[in-house]
């Protein structure tokens, strides 16, 4: 069994949204069959955090639990509250390690199921024709404001919106209301209204009751709204990356990489995606003789040249599972958390070893910050501090006892 993991979410008097809450924790429980998954709450509904983290951890022969606050901004419950209850589970369970997730974030997973949610809200309208009023808890902390500021900001950009009002429900300004004003005022005649809420509850009640009352008296505006995040796959998956992130067995800190050096020449290597990490990669893959098939829609100039000139093999298209059949060693580097994940999972039924880009202990080996000269290649490997790996790398080829011994060595061999 792998270590429990404490979903700390909200609370709330509505009944409905305490099921829909639930039921987000019974899909976790299904995507993670081999941990205990349990459902603990802030205020409003029980078990509260302590208790949940009692139950699990006296279960628990490690006593191990991660916690994952259920929480999409970084508001003063993250910051204050749900510590405060893990400090107070472990005053009666002292021995256990509780570690703690960060918060949801702006994963892209999570805008794509606002944007799903948004689409049906749009109905027969385009976005352009409409304005999004985009409503957010508000906090007594600026970052989580100006958090859901720049998240309207991103759906403004990548929806094609006409226009985008951020707004808050409570705390602080402007409201809802004042976010309707002021899409009226823009010349708004056909607006959207999305609170951006975990579950239905009171939030979203009076989300829709102000929106319906701002509706009822500018009768020349038509305001559709738009439903909550709800349980769906998208919401359970950012919450199994929170907990993996943090699982203690999962960041290789307590064991150091084990540094190999790859012979690869004519085997097979994948590269999944075409940026700016591949490119820095993948002339080193070549240097070394692999036989480099890269996959991706679109790729960095340097790359296309590296293409044209028959270096390697691009396939212009997106992965697909299957791609990795007969790899000895995968770069996973697309832009996608999702195909990075899929390509990691792919090595791994292969056996071929992964390096994942954009979450390092998602995949199975690491890249090197590394240098050859005179027929020695210096590398180093950090947990996961590259700029550090590279300022040791660069100090240990500075040293002139470390060129002597390099040169020397060559020269004694030439002499030979
Ligand atoms: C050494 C070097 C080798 C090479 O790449 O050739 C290398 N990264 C380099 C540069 C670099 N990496 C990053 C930036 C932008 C930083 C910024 O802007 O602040 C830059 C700078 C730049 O790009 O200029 C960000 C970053 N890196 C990783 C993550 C994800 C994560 O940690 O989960 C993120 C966040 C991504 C995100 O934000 O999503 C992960 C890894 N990077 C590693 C290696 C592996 C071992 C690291 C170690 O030893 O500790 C590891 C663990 C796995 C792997 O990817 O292999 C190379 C410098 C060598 C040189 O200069 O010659
Ligand atoms: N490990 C590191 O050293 C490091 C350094 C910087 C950034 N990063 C992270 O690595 C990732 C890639 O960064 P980048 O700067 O190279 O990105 P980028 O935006 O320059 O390139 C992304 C590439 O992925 C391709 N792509 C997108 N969807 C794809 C799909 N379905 N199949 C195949 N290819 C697909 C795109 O066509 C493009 O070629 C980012 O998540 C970034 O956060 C890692």
């Amino acid at each position: 069994m792998s270590t429990p993991l404490i979903i700390a979410a909200h609370g709330t008097r509505d009944a409905a949204g305490e099921a829909v809450c639930r039921r987000l924790g019974e899909r976790v429980a299904r995507m993670l069959p081999d941990a205990r998954v349990a459902v603990g709450f802030v205020e409003l509904s029980l078990p509260t955090i302590p208790d949940a983290l009692r139950e699990v951890v006296a279960d628990e022969p490690a006593g191990r639990a991660v916690v994952v606050p259920l929480m999409l901004g970084t508001g003063g419950h993250v910051r204050n509250d749900i510590p405060a209850f893990i400090e107070e589970a472990l005053e009666s369970v002292p021995e256990a390690r509780i570690d703690y997730a960060g918060h949801l974030g702006a994963d892209p997973r999570l805008t794509d199921a606002v944007r799903q949610r948004l689409d049906a809200a749009l109905g027969d309208w385009e976005p352009g024709e409409a304005t999004l009023v985009f409503v957010g808890r508000g906090a007594l902390v600026a970052e989580a404001n100006a958090d859901h500021v720049r998240l309207a900001r991103m759906h403004y950009e990548q929806g094609g919106w006409g226009a985008v009002e951020p707004c808050f429900i409570q705390v602080t300004d402007p409201r809802l209301p004042d976010g309707l004003d002021r899409a009226y005022a823009g010349g708004a005649r056909r607006i959207v209204v999305m609170g951006h809420w975990l579950f239905p509850g009171r939030l979203r009640q009076w989300t829709f009751e102000q929106a319906e009352a701002w509706a009822a008296a500018h009768p020349d505006a038509e305001v559709r709204l738009a439903e909550v995040i709800g349980d769906c796959d998208e919401l359970a998956e950012v919450v199994i990356d929170r907990y993996r992130e943090t699982l203690p067995d999962a960041t290789p800190s307590g064991s150091p990489a084990y540094l190999t050096g790859l012979l690869l020449q004519g085997r097979s290597v994948v590269v999944v995606g075409a940026g700016r990490v591949s490119s820095r990669r993948v002339q080193r893959l070549l240097d070394s003789g692999a036989d480099v098939t890269l996959i991706a829609p679109e790729a960095t100039p340097g790359l296309v040249r590296l293409a044209e000139a028959g270096r390697l093999r691009w396939q212009r298209r997106g992965y697909r599972d299957g791609d990795l059949s007969g790899a000895w060693y995968a770069l996973a580097a697309t832009d996608d958390p999702r195909v990075n994940a899929a390509v990691a999972a792919e090595a791994e039924r292969e056996h071929a070893f992964c390096v994942r880009a954009d979450h390092a202990p998602g995949g199975s080996a690491w890249t090197a910050a590394s240098q050859s000269a005179g027929g020695v290649t210096i590398a180093v490997v950090g947990n996961r501090e590259p700029q550090r790996s590279r300022a040791v790398r660069d100090a240990i080829f500075a040293a002139p006892s470390v060129r002597q011994a390099i040169f020397t060595a060559l020269v004694g061999q030439e002499e030979r």
